[in-house]
């Protein structure tokens, strides 16, 4: 509604003037034949006051001399001035602050422009808004001044400027109105007819319009007619009142200039905010790590950031007036850019991953955002590219992918990676009707290493192997660490199965080689399974487990070796599941039992202890040995409380046996690993005696010498505790393991059980003679007492007799044998030395 234009395209440049000493009259007769209003007073080029028709009310029309006297003596001074760079709208509420009717218009200089008046602004308005709306009575001056014909003009003067007002009604004959104006007034100075009655002066006939009327209407008979007031008649056409172009003006002023004021605010506050936004914009633009190019509608540079020269390297000038081209890697082809434009023209943004390149050169990632900038005609004015260097993030994405798909020991891939390429290689082979080969290898007796010297040597083991292993392979072929000492290889485009073995043959030749580690020389072998796409599954998973049931196979055959997969290993796998099941519930349904093997001394022959041996009587397949289940067991931690139930039973029974008035003699029970590692094993073991009443005396706990060496000092902290309480000790399989004589010496050792597989071929292998000879010699050294197992025959016994050997177990004696056997065979109190059968034999 209201325009930015400003005063100098609505004013007059043509200005009236005249000097300070100019007479009245002669001021008034230029003001009238040039129809203006004001007339300016400037001497030597300065405005030094200004009079209007208003001004004329002011004059003494009494005194026609006084018209003679010069303008200064009435001029209004200082003039008011305004700048000609204003708009309409802050020159209206400057009409309205400073109450006046003129204004001299002046430029930078204070050179005048031109005179404007309030009604050349409200003319240049565009009034429609204000005045269609309403009716001329809501103008209605009905205060005014109506005077009769006779009144003389000096009389009819004043009583305007008394008023005030700038016309009156002058009452004519016949009941006719005629209208007087300051305009008129002005006209009669220096006239010789200041003397007339109004009568004579006045206008005839007045112009109305009815009440009714718009104001509309109203302007258009003011303008129509050139003039600035009209009279108003009622329903019954009577004269009613008086209208003038300013009571239009005025009334309508109020709305005017309030909406004025308000569009000014809006307008100043919209300025604010858009300067406030612009400060940012420029803010933001020149310190953004992203950096910034803003192109134009046919995409030549025309602007760039400070970050933009951080990221690129290319200076402003480098790129001002160039196109983006001159970033391009020659990465992506013109297809690329073809569909990255369509969709900025289809949408009017894209956003994607583009490389770019450095002036040094250097090509790097960035994530770009294009946007287009339209003018307010629709047209695309600018394309603002705004792009961030993800070089960084890229490296770490892809270390963090790196990290998800390779194992940190070996920087091999791991199972998700081998499975994945796995997949993909099944795809492909199908594809072309080729092989795939699963290789699953296991290290054999990798534990032992890992616990006798220590998990730091096991990783470096495990680094070598993989090496190794790696080294064997293709390119092509994928070598994985699934976890623990398990590795996995991948062969693809397999054309000849027939090759595998020795390809196999090749792993475990090169893994067997010695590795020397800190001085120690450690020699480790493999067991591979080998499974095939599509003879044994297309599925990558079962490809793997068969893979490793054959794996197991090739330990169960004595390790160092590799196995085919066939459909009955399957089988033994599934046992294995069933036996865990089993296992699950056999502590709960009391299907386990305790056996005891006699212990007796070497030369009476006499029972000085017994071991207690596990049994396993399960209800739809019957005993199962120990060997068996025993291995399970530990794998899924379920001989903790197997172990612990063994400990309860065999106490129990031996003190019962001791309260039946039976000899006091020593249990023996077996300890397993995961058992022995149990944080609160003296705890417990010190409740079970508490709880059965059983000396510690009476019990010796045998571990081996695996369990022995993991975290040795742990094993020596726990083995005192269990010897300050006054249980035994005892080394089982002794010569079979890792032992290290340096720990042994420290490990508070009661007896050293020599192994049975010392005792089988004592007779014949003279070696077999040396050892247990030696392990004898070495125990007497330490103050330990010996026992040794497995003795079966008469002649084993002989030998050992002959190596005064401390006490001696096996079948020779006795078979171990369920309570209530064992229990007759104390009773007899008679040596042995005669086999006697094993009744619980499993
Ligand atoms: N952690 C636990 N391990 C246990 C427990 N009970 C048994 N076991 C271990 O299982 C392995 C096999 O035990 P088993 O089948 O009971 O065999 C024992 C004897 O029957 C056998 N033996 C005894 N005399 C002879 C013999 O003259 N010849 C011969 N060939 N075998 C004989 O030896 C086994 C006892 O061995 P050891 O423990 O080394 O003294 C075995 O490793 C058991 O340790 C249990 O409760 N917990």
């Amino acid at each position: 509604m209201f325009s930015d234009v400003t005063i100098e395209r609505i004013i007059h440049p043509e200005i009236l003037s005249c000097s300070s000493a100019t007479p009245l009259f002669q001021a008034v007769q230029r003001m009238v034949d040039a129809h203006y209003s004001s007339i300016l007073v400037v001497d030597d080029g300065a405005a030094v006051g200004i009079w209007t028709e208003q001004d004329a009310l002011a004059l003494d029309f009494s005194d026609p001399t006084f018209f003679s006297t010069p303008i200064s003596s009435v001029m209004s001074s200082p003039v008011k001035t305004i700048y000609h760079k204003i708009s309409i709208g802050e020159a209206t509420l400057h009409f309205r602050e400073e109450g006046v009717r003129h204004f001299l218009v002046v430029d930078d200089e204070g050179a005048h422009k031109g005179i404007i008046t309030q009604s050349d602004i409200v003319l240049n308005q565009g009034l429609e808004y204000f005045i269609s709306m309403r009716e001329v009575k809501a103008v209605l001056n009905k205060s005014h001044l109506c005077l009769s014909g006779q009144t003389p003009l000096h009389d009819a003067v004043k009583a305007m400027r008394n008023t005030p007002a700038d016309a009156l009604l002058v009452e004519g004959e016949n009941g006719s109105y005629g209208i007087l104006t300051e305009r008129d007034v002005l006209r009669l100075i220096g006239s010789n007819r200041t003397s007339l009655p109004i009568g004579k002066l006045a206008n005839f006939p007045l112009l109305s319009v009815s009440s009714k009327s718009s104001l509309f209407h109203a302007r258009k008979v003011f303008t129509e007619n050139r003039v600035r007031h009209l009279g108003v008649t009622g329903e019954n056409g009577e004269l009613i009142g008086l209208v003038t172009f300013s009571d239009i003006l005025q009334n309508i002023e109020y709305d005017y200039v309030h909406s004025l004021q308000m569009a000014l605010r809006e307008r100043e506050q919209s300025l604010a905010v858009s300067t406030q936004n612009l400060r940012l914009a420029e803010k933001v633009f020149e310190t953004t790590f992203d950096g910034i190019m803003i192109t134009g509608p046919r995409n030549v540079i025309e602007s760039v950031n400070p970050a933009f020269t951080v990221i690129t390297g290319f200076q402003a000038r480098d790129v001002i007036g160039r196109t983006p081209t001159i970033l391009a890697s020659g990465r992506h082809d013109s297809e690329f850019y073809r569909a990255m434009w369509a969709e900025i023209g289809e949408k009017g943004y894209w956003q994607g991953e583009v490389w770019n390149r450095r002036k040094n050169g250097e090509i790097y990632p960035e994530w770009l955002a294009i946007n287009v900038i339209r003018d307010s005609t629709g047209k695309v004015s600018n394309y603002v590219a705004i792009f961030s260097d993800i070089t960084e993030r890229k490296a770490a994405e892809s270390h963090v992918r790196h990290l998800a798909h390779h194992d940190a020991l070996t920087d091999l891939p791991n199972r998700i990676l081998f499975v994945e390429r796995l997949n993909h290689a099944i795809v492909h082979a199908h594809r072309v009707e080729q092989k795939v080969a699963v290789m699953f290898l296991d290290l054999d007796r990798f534990k032992r290493i890992n616990d006798t010297l220590g998990h730091t040597m096991g990783d470096r083991l495990l680094q070598t192997v993989g090496q190794r292993l790696a080294a064997c392979m293709r390119e092509d072929d994928t070598v994985a660490r699934m976890g623990g000492d398990e590795f996995t290889v991948l062969i693809e485009n397999v054309t000849d199965p027939g090759s595998l073995p020795s390809l196999a043959q090749k792993i475990i030749a090169e893994l067997s080689r010695p590795v020397v580690l800190d001085g120690h020389e450690l020699v480790v072998t493999t067991s591979i399974g080998i499974s095939i796409y599509p003879d044994d599954s297309d599925q990558s998973d079962a490809l793997i487990k068969h893979a490793d049931a054959a794996m197991y196979l090739a330990k169960e055959k004595g390790r160092n070796n590799f196995q085919f997969f066939t459909s009955e290993m399957n089988a033994h796998a599934f046992e294995r599941m069933t036996m865990e099941t089993w296992l699950r519930k056999a502590l709960e349904r009391q299907e386990f039992a305790l056996h005891y093997q006699p212990q007796v001394d070497i030369g009476s022959h006499r029972i000085v202890g017994m071991e207690a041996l596990l049994r396993w009587n399960q209800p739809d397949v019957g005993m199962i040995p120990p060997v068996q289940f025993i291995p399970v067991a530990e794998d899924t931690g379920l001989i903790v409380p197997i172990g612990e139930w063994v400990l309860l039973e065999a106490c129990s029974q031996n003190k019962a046996w001791q309260d039946e008035g039976l000899p006091h003699l020593r249990v023996a029970v077996n300890m397993s690993g995961r058992q022995f590692r149990q944080k609160n094993l003296v705890e417990v073991i010190s409740s079970i005696l508490k709880k059965t009443g059983l000396e510690p005396e009476c019990l010796e706990l045998e571990i081996t010498e695996s369990i022995a060496m993991v975290n040795a000092d742990e094993t020596v902290t726990k083995l005192h505790a269990l010897k300050a309480m006054g249980i035994r000790i005892s080394m089982d399989d002794f010569g079979t393991g890792h032992s290290s004589l340096s720990y042994l010496k420290q490990f508070p050792i009661d007896t050293l059980k020599i192994d049975k597989s010392f005792v089988q071929d004592l007779t014949r292998d003279s070696t077999d003679n040396t050892i247990a000879a030696a392990i004898a010699a070495m125990a007497r050294g330490l103050k330990m007492k010996i026992i040794t197992e497995g003795v079966e025959t008469e002649e084993q016994l002989t030998c050992l007799k002959g190596m005064q050997q401390g006490d001696v177990q096996g079948y020779y004696f006795s078979h171990p044998l369920p309570p209530g056997e064992f229990a007759a065979l104390l009773r007899g109190g008679q040596p042995l030395g005669e086999m006697t059968p094993d009744a619980g034999k499993a």
